[in-house]
């Protein structure tokens, strides 16, 4: 196990760590954000028929003559068996089958109708024009989107022009929440002498929706040795992701590191050059992955945007999450004396961003207010003012 790495080297570990690659079958309604396992192949033409792309008149192009004799009208919706006849014209709407015998289509606002004959402008006709033709958006069996393609409205709208009703993408890991701590209890009860809030799980709860994740399984321990070996044996029998928060510094109440390896939990690294967030704990049992993360409500955040969150889009196929991320000229001039990695709670403003007071790992009120998070490299001191930084939006 590595102890007391650097930022990057979290990073990197992280990234290279194999992430199993499933897919599952979703209706259209629940893709919007997913992305897809397997290329998507047309199962029908589209258009599916000839049809016209005016209000107007179809004709046949080759019929001599500016002029036409209306003899029938389609409608959209409609499915006209016209016997065609050499000199006649149909009136037509756009969406509207083009009858057989018909090869183009001319706007009304072209055309001069006197009585049930129109009149045009030869010059201006081109064979086809205005004629949308079976097959140009697509033919059966062709791709209409690649794999590993981030699923839109748009391309939503796609799918369902072709009769698409569910579309295979890349699964989304079953995560798991254990909150530990004796002191938690739930917003809406009475605080007794030395409780607090549960305040972490909300927010990871919030955090899991925003990325398109389900809502976790969650358990909440008392920090007793047995009972937190028993629940992360009984969360790991569940997930695939499985994130802990508290009971993971050198306090004596603090159980889950060693009880997260007497359940077979191999642990990657322990302790991170930064602040906040310096006791996580990254393991792997199989393919499963377990944070324990620092339990702080800002390390907790802090480690979940870093780290948890780039995981999870990329075992949802997002292969762009750990390269995200924007630079920022800084407002104000920050300094730093110890050689961690600091990750502050900022505000962007008019183009800069602005380190936000109360930067203490217990603080949520910077969170209030905060756009995300601007990281401070390990080795720097100082960084004056203009200079540009790294900052994570949420
Ligand atoms: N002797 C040392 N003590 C500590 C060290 C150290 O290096 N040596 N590191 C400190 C740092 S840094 C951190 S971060 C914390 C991490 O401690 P734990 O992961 O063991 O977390 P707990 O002690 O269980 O809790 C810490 C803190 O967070 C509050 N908490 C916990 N769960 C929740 C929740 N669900 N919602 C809101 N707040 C929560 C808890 O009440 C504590 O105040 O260790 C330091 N100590
Ligand atoms: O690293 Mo802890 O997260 O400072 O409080």
């Amino acid at each position: 196990m590595l102890e007391f790495i650097s930022v990057t080297q979290v990073k990197s570990l992280l990234q290279n760590s194999s992430i199993p690659r499933k897919s599952e079958q979703v209706p259209l309604s629940e893709a919007l954000g997913r992305i897809t396992y397997s290329p998507v192949i047309a199962p029908i033409p589209v258009p599916l028929f000839d049809n016209s792309g005016m209000d107007g008149y179809a004709i046949c192009f080759a019929d001599a003559g500016d002029s036409r004799k209306v003899v029938h009208m389609v409608q959209a919706g409609a499915s006209p068996s016209i016997e065609w006849e050499k000199g006649t014209a149909v009136r037509i709407f756009t969406g509207a089958p083009v009858p057989k015998g018909a090869d183009t289509v001319i706007q009304q606002e072209w055309v001069t109708l006197v009585g049930d004959q129109i009149f045009f402008d030869l010059e201006k006709i081109t064979l086809g024009m205005h004629v949308r033709k079976a097959g140009a958006q697509c033919h059966v069996g062709e791709e209409v989107i690649p794999e590993n393609t981030l699923l839109t409205p748009g391309s939503i709208g796609l799918l369902a022009s072709l009769g698409i009703t569910t579309v295979e993408v890349i699964a989304k890991p079953k995560v798991g929440l254990i909150l530990t701590g004796d002191e938690i209890v739930e917003s809406g009860t009475e605080l007794l002498p030395g409780q607090i809030f549960n305040s972490n799980g909300p927010a990871i709860q919030t955090y899991l929706t925003q990325l398109g994740l389900d809502l976790p399984t969650i358990w909440k321990v008392k920090d007793q040795k047995d009972e937190v070996v028993r629940v992360i044996r009984e969360a790991l029998n569940e997930v695939d992701v499985l994130l802990l928060t508290g009971g993971i510094s050198v306090g004596d109440f603090d159980f889950v590191k060693p009880a997260l390896e007497e359940n077979g939990v191999d642990p990657v690294f322990y302790k991170v050059k930064q602040r906040p967030g310096k006791p996580l704990l990254v393991g792997s049992k199989g393919p499963q992955i377990v944070f324990a993360l620092p339990g702080n409500p800002a390390s907790v955040l802090s480690c979940f945007i870093q780290y948890v969150k780039p995981v999870l889009l990329t075992w949802m196929g997002d292969q762009g999450a750990w390269t995200r991320k924007i630079e920022v000229p800084l407002a104000e001039t920050f300094t730093k004396k110890v050689p961690l990695t600091f990750f502050l709670k900022a505000k962007l403003e008019n183009g800069k961003v602005h380190i936000l007071p109360g930067q203490e790992s217990f603080n949520l009120l910077p969170f209030g207010i905060a756009d995300g998070l601007v990281e401070i490299p390990e080795e720097l001191e100082a960084i004056d003012k203009g200079s540009l930084v790294i900052f994570y939006p949420w």
